[in-house]
């Protein structure tokens, strides 16, 4: 069984009709990655998983049962964790008592788990959510829904507005989500980043699907790398 099946997806904004049969899978405990462009259709794919922005036409799957019309409730149910863009972690509460937000939910991540998975977040519980850093804010924020234990987690870029090096700590922690079983989609325009961690990579064009394979593979084609990285791909490398 697939995690998610994605077949011939069609989204629309009003008569914009922006994703145009779109196929994409992640199998269970793998780490998918989708790249595109900016306005290529990759947080709108999201929505549509979500039941946010229901697909018009198409197919969406997850772990076997067939979600492209239920609500995004009945969608989170079936065991989805969301990781939105943009961080929204609680500015007023501490590290501790963002972490407590989530209902308690069984399986591997527990709030003694994430601490040994975020030394960071560990060494600032005490800290207010607008205390901390934009790589501190994005931890914080993918713990919070680690925390629900989610069979996929959907990751909507990540990497926005975060210094090399921190963007490898987060993707670290989501290597280990990965690693401790969870399937993952990670949406992202970090190219060189996300293809380093991911085991399979999909490039999303203006609403279309323009390459699918494994990441490994991707990665040595230096020139389409460059062409989706464009100006970014020089700037980007990993240091220790
Ligand atoms: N609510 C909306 N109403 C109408 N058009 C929209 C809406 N949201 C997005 N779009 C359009 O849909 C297209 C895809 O947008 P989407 O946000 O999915 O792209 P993206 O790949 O996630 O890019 P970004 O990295 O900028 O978020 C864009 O042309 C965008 O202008």
């Amino acid at each position: 069984m697939k995690a998610l099946e994605i077949q011939q997806l069609h989204t629309y904004y009003g008569k914009s009709h922006i994703l145009q049969g779109i196929d994409l899978e992640v199998g269970e405990g793998e780490l998918v990655t989708l790249l595109g462009r900016n306005g290529a259709g990759k947080s709108t794919t999201l929505r549509s998983i979500m039941g946010m922005t229901p697909a018009r036409d198409g197919h969406i799957r997850i772990f076997g049962t067939e979600s492209t019309h239920l609500p995004p409730f009945r969608i989170a149910r079936l065991g989805v964790g969301l990781v939105p863009e943009g961080r929204r972690v609680f500015a007023n509460l501490t590290v501790d008592e963002n972490l407590k937000v989530p209902v308690d939910s069984p399986g591997h991540w527990n709030i003694p788990r994430i601490y040994e998975l975020f030394p960071r977040l560990a060494e600032r519980k005490r800290h207010q959510g607008k205390q901390l850093s934009g790589g501190e804010q994005e931890m914080l924020s993918i713990a919070r829904v680690l925390l629900l234990n989610p069979r996929l987690l959907l990751l909507d870029e990540p990497s926005q507005g975060l210094a090399p090096l921190i963007v490898k700590s987060v993707f670290e922690v989501i290597v280990a989500a990965r690693d401790a079983g969870t399937s993952v989609l990670l949406i992202e325009q970090n190219v060189r980043a996300a293809i380093e961690v991911a085991d399979r990579a999909y490039v999303l064009d203006r609403g279309q699907i323009t390459h699918a394979g494994s990441a490994a593979e991707f990665g040595q084609d230096e020139q389409r790398v460059q062409e989706l990285a464009g100006a970014s791909a020089q700037k980007w490398e990993f240091t220790d």
